[in-house]
């Protein structure tokens, strides 16, 4: 049976999308059959090159390959009305880039964009852009030694501009040559971006023509470009893609690097910026794994509900015949929240919890000695109703809730701490505020309190339960994973690390974790290696982003300026080298008077963008009762919004409106911030509550709210606010402000 390559296929008209999933579906069975017209072209510049029939006025273009191993491959690139099909299968050939072995479709001359002779532009004058390549010393041989089409790297040499920049990297004659010239015009050095595309100077030189060409279109540069498609549901999947899921096929080499690469010296750390595809990776990693051991145990896991069920859908996207297991431990994908995850060990463990005569159960090991019953909700105001009950000796800055929040899930729970003089003792690393003997002996106080009401109520936390089901793996000494994938890593506390760690033996492939220092907003500042997962040297960066325009992404990236955010290692986070391929609109920053005026400028915003088609619209507010307002307020001036909460799921019609925490993972066509006021943003109210030593990061955390937000937009940003902007929210233009 044939096997089908999907190169380019972004252009197919979506009227004949059906059409032309029906002519590959019968091509994969054979190329013989009645109806398809698998016909060669008399006098084309690729002997290969073939058209088929899709329907009356369609065609597709082909080039067929003989496979010694699968009978022949057909490269689809494309359907097109009949003439203009005859003329590209005509004038098209797929080739073998001479330098570094990456398939390439070549072109007619007359679409490569850049006139200038080779020889005139090695000799031009130095530009006076000092952003162009020649400007930074960039020559044509550098360029050209890489392998990029002369006419093409002529040309790269002299564009500066970012917008430019961009337009000028679609003209390319492949994909991987945009890219990599899109990667050296944003500061990357040559050698990085040989390595990025894994260009080594070498072609295939074994076996017949045929083969040596499949062996390049397998390169992993040209798989940003073409795709080996399998079966019928990822042939499905291809053909949709050409609109929004292109994720699902075209991997950058540097995202496939990730997804295949056997990590064989244990657990791997996955940075990027927002919108860089680390999910992507995820998912396609899970798949990756369960296809290299079909009865593999693969945990995919993140911070909350909302996100794993949005991790489920894009497996289910990605690939509607993977196992999912319906229980941590068993053979499959498992995806659930860390907290899930917990509560699932737990309860299968309820007999194991207690102490007995002579051991420690895993609560004890956690709480000390008390009850076993700990499947109750922790109560609300828990730590504020300890801090009355135990906090007499409390000086008033340590009095707030969410202080002991953070020591305990920082300091005591993962250190175990059971006892008033294993707490006076502790270290208490990384902690901003500093507390001498009589501090410590008054939070202790609180602590105790704490614990005392949770064991009456036979309840625990869900940084407890976590620490709790840790324990109960590690005294059984039994892992019940193979592989465990995280999203959101930067928002997970200590103690849920220890259970991801406690869910896998260290070993090959154990723990991948995705994470973005700059999205920390939930989470507090960990270093990995103390909660025993060793990660030093295995840490790699995405830097293409996916989501945003250049112009957004410039804006959000504005927003975490000034500011110094570390990483799981405990490493500076830097933003160098994020970029974008697409272009759009600046971001509108929108100042309105009153709320009311607020209100009138948000309708009018969404009747601009949206059209009557509003759903891919986004509202983003700092907290829940102006999203829970919105859609009252919109339906006045006849507009339709949906607010979405942390229970429900994405609304299908009309705005979606929601809290900036809640749209964390999601991604919106259109967003608009809602409320980036100074009296919104950040929450002075809360901050100033905070002892001394905490404000720094809990600022902090805010800023990466605001940049979480901004990146969810795809296309157009705004923002809006009443009187003064939020001191979070960078101007950029006073020009632009309306
Ligand atoms: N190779 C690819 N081709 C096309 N689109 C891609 C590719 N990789 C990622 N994308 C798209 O980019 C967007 C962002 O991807 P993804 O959600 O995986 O990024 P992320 O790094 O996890 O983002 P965030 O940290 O903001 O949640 C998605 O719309 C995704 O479909």
């Amino acid at each position: 049976m044939p096997q089908i390559v999907l190169g380019d296929i972004n252009n197919i008209d979506g009227s004949v999308q059906r059409k032309v999933f029906a002519f590959l579906q019968k091509l994969m069975q054979s190329h013989e059959r009645s109806g398809l017209h698998i016909e060669p072209m008399v006098g084309s510049a690729d002997s290969r090159a073939r058209t088929g029939r899709v329907d009356s006025f369609w065609r597709a273009v082909l080039f067929e390959i003989t496979d010694p191993d699968r009978d022949r491959i057909f490269v689809f690139v494309g359907a097109y009305p009949h003439d203009e099909a005859i003329e590209i299968a005509r004038t098209r050939r797929l080739t073998i880039n001479p330098r570094n072995g990456v398939a390439e479709l070549s072109h007619a001359p007359a679409a490569v964009a850049n006139p200038v002779p080779p020889a005139a532009v090695r000799e031009a004058p130095a530009s006076e852009d000092p952003r162009t390549l020649r400007a930074r010393g960039f020559t044509l041989d550098d360029l050209t030694d890489i392998g990029m089409d002369a006419d093409f790297a002529g040309g790269a040499l002299d564009v500066g501009d970012e917008d430019q920049v961009i337009a000028y990297a679609q003209t390319a004659p492949a994909t991987w040559q945009g890219e990599a010239f899109m990667d050296l015009a944003t500061g990357t050095g040559l050698s990085t971006v040989r390595e990025r595309y894994a260009l080594r100077d070498e072609v295939p030189t074994e076996g017949t023509d045929d083969e040596q060409l499949i062996a390049a279109l397998k390169h992993p540069a040209a798989r940003m470009q073409f795709a080996f498609v399998d079966d019928n549901e990822e042939l499905r999947a291809a053909i949709e893609a050409a609109d929004f899921a292109a994720w699902r096929v075209f991997l950058h080499p540097e995202q496939r690097k990730w997804v295949e690469k056997d990590q064989a010296g244990g657990s791997f750390r996955l940075t990027g910026g927002a919108g860089t595809g680390k999910t992507v990776v995820l998912v396609h990693r899970a798949r990756h794994l369960m296809k290299q051991s079909p009865t593999a145990r693969v945990v995919l896991t993140t911070f909350n509900r909302t996100l794993a069920d949005s991790l489920t859908e894009q497996l289910r996207l990605l690939d509607p015949t993977l196992a999912l297991a319906s229980d941590v431990g068993e053979p499959g994908v498992f995806v659930a929240s860390v907290d899930s995850i917990a509560a699932r060990l737990l309860h299968r463990h309820r007999s194991s919890l207690d102490s007995t005569a002579d051991q420690v159960g895993p609560v004890g090991r956690v709480l000390g000695p008390r009850t076993s019953e700990v499947f109750g909700r922790r109560v609300d105001d828990a730590w504020k109703n300890a801090i009355a009950v135990g906090g007499a000796a409390l000086p008033p800055d340590l009095a707030v809730p969410s202080f002991f929040e953070t020591e305990y899930s920082m300091v005591v729970l993962p250190q175990r701490i059971r006892e008033r003089d294993e707490y006076l003792r502790v270290r208490r690393g990384g902690r901003g505020v500093a507390l001498n003997r009589a501090r410590r002996n008054a939070v202790w106080d609180v602590v105790e309190s704490y614990r005392a009401a949770a064991a009456a109520a036979g309840s625990a936390d869900f940084e407890e339960k976590a620490a709790i089901a840790a324990e109960v793996l590690t005294s059984e000494g039994r892992s019940v994973a193979d592989h465990v994938l995280v999203d959101e890593a930067q928002d997970l506390t200590s103690t849920r690390f220890q259970l991801l760690r406690a869910l896998v033996e260290p070993g090959p492939n154990d723990l991948f974790l995705a994470e973005d220092a700059h999205q920390r907003i939930y989470g507090q500042k960990i270093v990995l290696k103390n909660v025993g997962i060793a990660i030093v040297g295995r840490s790699r960066r995405l830097t293409l982003n996916y989501r945003t325009t250049q112009q957004n992404l410039h804006y959000a990236l504005a927003v975490l300026s000034g500011d110094d955010f570390v990483d799981l290692d405990g490493e500076p986070e830097n933003a160098t080298g994020y970029r974008s391929a697409r272009t759009g609109p600046s971001p509108s920053m929108i100042r309105a008077s009153s709320v009311t005026d607020l209100y009138d400028k948000l309708a009018e915003q969404i009747d601009e963008w949206g059209g009557g088609k509003t759903s891919s619209i986004g509202l983003l507010t700092p907290a829940n009762k102006e999203a829970s307002t919105l859609p009252r307020v919109l339906g006045e001036r006849g507009i339709t919004a949906t607010f979405v909460d942390n229970a429900g799921t994405a609304a299908s019609t009309g705005v979606q409106t929601m809290t900036m925490y809640r749209a964390k993972g999601m991604e919106f066509a259109d967003v608009i911030l809602v409320g980036a006021s100074a009296a919104s943003m950040p929450r002075d109210y809360v901050i100033a509550q905070l002892p001394e030593g905490d404000r720094e990061d809990a600022v902090q955390r805010e800023r990466s709210l605001v940049y979480v937000a901004a990146t969810r937009a795809r296309d157009r940003l705004a923002l809006m606010w009443v009187g003064e902007p939020s001191s979070l929210v960078p101007m950029p233009d006073p020009d632009s402000t309306s």
